[in-house]
């Protein structure tokens, strides 16, 4: 186990080619965002741009799309198609109690069809991101039945049919993939919930990466989230074997490890944990994989970067007033405090 060092992290700046163009840099596909969450669909894109990526696509409903361009010209959108909610033996007596129902259910669930609209974006992308802010539309720790016989009506089942059918499209998928939030959430559901159900065992892709928050990793785990505090280097890798891929453990001194080499992150401090941050680290780690950084450097510089984004930040700002938008601006000077070392 080693603890990241600024003269190391500096060998693993990708090069900047002079006789370049924006694809030199790479195309990152991130499949983020929905209603309630346009934010981490902007904080993601924008933080890949940031750190270099040359050409930055979202792919998320409509109206989130709509949201984050209003917000930034940089970001090519790809809206998806979205399914409506369906209404069954509406009873007039209980349209109250529906209409409080219908205001934690995702208006703009993404159809599982809008896999097939992505097909040229999965092969040209260099790295894929999903997850942030993609929204599971229901209880994260309770996945209920989409029809909610209670109230006589069948809702919407979140992205979950979208999720499922992206998934297995991504099994064949050369390209790194970056699994963060709620990829992880719907993750843990097809582990645990769905044992015993005689299906295959879950496999994600060869070149994946995680970045769980420890109540994330439990999840994936199945154990208490005290657990994983208490050993997060011995967690994180058990996660990373058993799941093939590298494990970004986040939280202050983030674990970074493929299961056989395990790096410990010194930077970043309180300004961090603000909500947002971990969105703006999954938009990072996948603007270095656009670069061609594979995916345990991309992981360790990624993370170097975002806690050095926060620590510059938080010079300026204090650890109080430091907003998940404003490591998006620190993010240059970070990268240029490398640069000067
Ligand atoms: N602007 C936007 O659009 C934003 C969008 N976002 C998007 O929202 C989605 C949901 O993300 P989320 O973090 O709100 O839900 P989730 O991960 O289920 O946490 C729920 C419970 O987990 C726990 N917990 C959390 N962190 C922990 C930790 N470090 N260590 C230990 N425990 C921890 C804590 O439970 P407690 O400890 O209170 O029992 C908490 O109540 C996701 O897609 C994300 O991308 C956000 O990024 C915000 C900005
Ligand atoms: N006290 C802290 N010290 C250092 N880093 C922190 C601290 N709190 C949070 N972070 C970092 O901030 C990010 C928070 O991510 P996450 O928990 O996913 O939040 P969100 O879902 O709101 O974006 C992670 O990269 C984590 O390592």
């Amino acid at each position: 186990m080693k603890t990241l060092t600024q003269e190391y992290i500096k060998t693993l700046l990708p090069h900047r080619a002079d006789n370049s163009h924006k694809l030199t840099f790479g195309h990152v596909l991130n499949i983020a965002g929905s209603i309630n969450y346009r934010g981490a669909a902007y904080l993601s894109s924008i933080a890949a741009l940031r750190v270099g990526a040359g050409y930055v696509t979202l792919a998320s409903s409509p109206g989130v799309c709509q949201s984050v361009c209003a917000l930034t010209p940089n970001i090519v959108m790809h809206p998806l198609l979205t399914r409506p909610i369906i209404y069954a033996e509406i009873n007039p007596n209980i349209v109250e109690s529906i209409s409080i129902e219908l205001q934690s259910i995702d208006t703009e669930s993404i159809d599982e069809k809008a896999v097939m609209q992505l097909s040229v974006q999965l092969q040209q992308a260099t790295v894929i991101t999903v997850g942030s802010g993609l929204s599971i539309a229901q209880s994260k720790d309770q996945f209920n039945n989409p029809i909610n016989s209670q109230h006589g009506m069948a809702v919407a089942e979140g992205n979950h049919g979208f999720f499922f059918a992206l998934l297995t499209t991504l099994q064949t998928c050369t390209q790194t993939v970056i699994f963060d939030a709620d990829a992880l959430n719907f993750i843990s559901h097809l582990l645990h919930k769905s044992a015993g159900l005689h299906q295959p065992a879950l496999t994600l892709p060869n070149h994946s990466i995680i970045t769980p928050h420890p109540k994330e990793l439990a999840r994936l785990l199945n154990i208490d989230v005290h657990d994983i505090q208490a050993d997060r280097t011995h967690y994180a890798i058990i996660a990373a074997k058993q799941l093939h891929s590298i494990v970004v453990l986040k939280g202050k001194d983030s674990v970074i490890t493929d299961g056989e080499y395990t790096f410990i992150n010194p930077t970043g401090n309180s300004a961090l944990a603000k909500a947002g941050s971990g969105d703006v680290l999954t938009g990072i780690i996948g603007g270095f994989c656009a670069q061609g950084l594979s995916p345990l450097n991309a992981a360790c510089l990624g993370v170097y970067l975002h806690g050095l984004s926060g620590d510059l930040a938080a010079e300026e700002l204090t650890q109080y007033g430091v907003l998940a938008n404003d490591l998006i601006h620190f993010i240059p000077k970070a990268i240029k405090s490398l640069l000067q070392q």
